[in-house]
């Protein structure tokens, strides 16, 4: 028995889900199975998560066995390794082709020779644990002590789903450049060497003009939810968050529902799905993976080969940067995560805690090699 981390996407509308299917209960997803429905990429017992294709997940629904918001939303939060032996093998496997960051740091060292590392890192679960309350979630001190040296050695950005000015209270580190909204919101650093005139002004803001719909929308939502225990929309600004992690669960067809049912008035909405959370963004083409290459136009480093461009997060929205590293041939991404899921990261850290291992290291790197010269 085997369960396969399905990754559904759809990328006209931009939304994109994770299932899990069970590869050897028929009775659970009988068109899982069989050939017709054979997977473009990976395959049961190891290796990468399936992608289905749009017209095969088609397939699924009308067979009626399965109701993807509901699956999804439940494979939103994987973070138990299962201990099965199969589980072991996949978990081996993924290893292999995604190794800690920790465990290749002289390999990382090496292929930065020469390079201006430029560093990028997501906010929740990267560097703060996930949590229950998202008001709480905070940074730790020797977090951020840690990131505070790396940006003192490297360019930094901090890259968030979250409000800019939520998060800069959390991490309240004027050094940093911040790119919040999913990178829809970006304002350079107002301290340190990577200061300059001008930028303390906001840089970058492509969907402005989508501020009162969001806001709109946001009234709404708080309105339409309020009647379900637990749910808690967040307003990120230039997106929102309608988070379901402490709702009961026989309650999240009826939020899914509530949600579905404003967005349908705002088609220049779109749904995607993170950690337990329903994300509702404009429509406009600009991601993380845009903000990380305006961030580094904004450096200089637009052409440049004297770059290395790390990015470090654990959600499906920093897939679209991981994306850009690996499409320009430069630089890495680091996916955090305990559990084997579809990236484009080269490398891999278990957790926040190691994040800040892997910081420190490279902080300790970069002053002996200070040192030497
Ligand atoms: O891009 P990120 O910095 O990873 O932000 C993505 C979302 O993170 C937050 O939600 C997540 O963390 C919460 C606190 O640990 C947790 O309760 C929630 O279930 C997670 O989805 C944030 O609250 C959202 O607004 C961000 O979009």
């Amino acid at each position: 028995m085997t369960n396969q981390n399905v990754v559904i996407s759809d990328t006209q509308s931009g939304f994109s889900m994770e299932i899990v299917v069970n590869i050897c209960e028929p009775a659970l997803f009988p068109q899982a199975v069989p050939k017709p429905l054979a997977a473009p990429s990976g395959g049961s017992g190891g290796g990468p998560p399936i992608i289905w294709t749009k017209s095969s997940v088609k397939k699924l629904e009308t067979s009626g066995r399965i109701n993807s918001w509901i699956e999804s939303m439940r494979a939103s939060s994987p973070t138990r390794r299962s201990s099965s032996s199969e589980n072991e093998e996949i978990n081996k496997s993924w290893m292999l082709h995604h190794p800690s960051a920790l465990k290749m740091f002289e390999e990382i060292i090496n292929i930065s020779k020469g390079k201006q590392i430029v560093m990028f890192l997501d906010y929740d679960g990267t560097l703060s644990p996930i949590v229950e309350d998202p008001d709480r979630a905070f940074i730790s001190y020797e977090m951020r002590e840690a990131v505070k040296d790396v940006a003192h050695h490297f360019p930094t950005a901090i890259v968030t789903g979250r409000c800019r000015a939520k998060v800069f209270d959390f991490v309240k580190l004027s050094e940093l450049y911040y790119a919040g909204s999913h990178g829809m919101d970006i304002k350079g650093p107002t301290k340190g060497h990577n200061y300059r005139k001008g930028n303390q002004a906001v840089l970058c803001q492509p969907a402005r003009e989508f501020l009162p719909m969001i806001d709109e929308v946001y009234k709404t939502l708080l309105e339409k939810t309020k009647s379900i225990p637990g749910a808690n929309v967040e307003n990120n600004k230039f997106c929102l968050s309608v988070h379901f992690r402490c709702v009961e669960e026989k309650r999240w067809a009826e939020l899914a529902e509530q949600v579905k049912t404003v967005i349908k008035d705002y088609p220049k909405l779109k749904l995607t799905q993170g950690r337990k959370v329903l994300e509702i963004r404009p429509t406009i083409k600009w991601d993380k993976g845009n903000a990380l290459e305006f961030l580094l136009e904004s450096l200089g480093y637009a052409n440049s080969n004297d770059v290395l461009p790390v990015y470090i997060g654990d959600d499906r929205t920093d897939e679209d940067a991981f994306k850009v590293l690996r499409k320009k041939g430069q630089g890495f991404g680091i996916l955090v995560s305990k559990v084997p899921k579809e990236t484009n990261a080269s490398y891999t850290l278990q957790e926040p805690s190691e994040v800040m291992c892997f910081l420190k290291r490279l902080v300790e790197w970069k002053k002996s090699s200070l040192r030497r010269y």
